[in-house]
């Protein structure tokens, strides 16, 4: 069995075995674009286009692409701050695609959004104690003693000392911050969390603090994560299996160690070749795409890359390829393979 020692040494195993907790099954969300006098709806800015993945019980899956590519709304289409345009989404084999209302409520207490900017996801009028027990208040029936033990509880176990509880955000570093919208996403004990570029507005130095703390979490809260960010090389330390988005879509998907050993779509080997290595041995020539990446709005036919793809063909424009696997848990969309 695949296995990896967490910082604080508890065994956890990895995705291989386990039951899948979220089936994302063709997923498209389409933000209306409106205009003309009436403002009626006059094209649609397809974000997430057909998307399908799954994630195990106590994986990290990490999704990369590049700004616009629709990472963030494919997130919030899960949790479902978006309704989805079509397809299917279940979690824990309970389709939560269109539930709503008391339902909704009910199903969200199992999975939290840790945001990019801990500063605007605080309330500047709130303190600490109130930011995180909020969810609780919400949910729970707990007594003030209860209520504030289990808030203080939280904050050690994301490295914040008891004085924290009265303090406001903006008294806090960024990685603190963070560290706090951390122990709020936590505090109803959700079973998935999406981290949407988490440490992407941190200080390089604190960013492997933020991330080791939310390695250690994932093993001590028995959390699945969706790992969201541009940065391939964060998406690496943090994930399992890693899903490369091109506007709106998967083009690969496959296990971290298959991923950066054998890229196989265009795309991804480019997104590769720009990370910066040290080793000179393993330096790669860089791959510069050309062109910017089209508009959501009008996507190109075929193949969404074939605008940008230096191994494009003609049919390339023809043919969308469907995610193949071509190795085992190693998936593609590409007509190369
Ligand atoms: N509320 C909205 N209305 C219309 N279009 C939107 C809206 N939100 C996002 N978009 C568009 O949807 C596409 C996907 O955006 P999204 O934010 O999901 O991408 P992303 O990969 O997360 O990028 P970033 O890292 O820049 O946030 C982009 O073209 C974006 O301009």
């Amino acid at each position: 069995m695949n296995k990896i020692e967490t910082k604080k040494g508890s065994i956890q195993k990895k995705g291989t075995d386990k039951e899948t907790l979220l089936d994302i099954q063709n997923l498209k969300t389409y933000y209306p674009v409106k205009g003309g006098f009436l403002k009626r709806t006059i094209a649609h800015v397809k974000a997430v286009d057909d998307l399908s993945f799954q994630i195990k019980k106590g994986e990290t899956l990490g999704l990369v692409g590049e700004s616009g590519c629709g990472k963030s709304t494919t997130g919030r289409t899960i949790l479902r701050l978006l309704k989805p345009t079509d397809g299917k989404i279940l979690f824990g084999g309970k389709d939560i695609t269109n539930i709503s209302g008391s339902e909704l409520r009910r199903a969200r207490q199992d999975f939290q959004m840790v945001f990019q900017d801990p500063y605007a996801s605080l309330n500047p009028t709130q303190s600490v104690g109130d930011i995180v027990s909020e969810p609780l208040k919400n949910f729970k029936k707990m007594s003030k003693k209860e209520l504030k033990e289990e808030v203080l509880d939280l904050l050690s176990r994301v490295g914040l000392p008891p004085e924290a509880y009265h303090k406001y955000g903006h008294e806090f570093s960024g990685g603190q911050r963070q560290r706090i919208g951390i122990a709020r996403a936590l505090a109803l004990k959700p079973k998935l969390i999406i981290a949407d570029e988490p440490v992407s507005a941190l200080d390089v130095s604190v960013q492997s603090q933020v991330l080791n703390l939310l390695k250690e979490l994932q093993g001590e809260f028995d959390l699945t994560y969706l790992f969201i960010a541009h940065d391939l090389s964060v998406v690496k330390h943090m994930s399992d299996r890693i899903g490369v988005m091109y506007l709106g879509n998967l083009v690969e998907i496959a296990t971290n160690e298959s991923l950066y050993a054998e890229p196989l779509h265009p795309y991804t080997q480019a997104l590769i070749s720009a990370i910066p290595e040290t080793d000179p041995k393993k330096r790669k020539n860089r791959i510069v795409l050309q062109g910017d990446v089209p508009s959501p709005q009008n996507p190109p036919s075929g193949c969404p890359f074939h605008t940008r793809c230096p191994m494009a063909k003609e049919e390339c424009s023809k043919i969308k390829p469907a995610l193949k696997e071509v190795k085992p848990g190693h998936h593609v969309a590409c007509i190369l393979y």
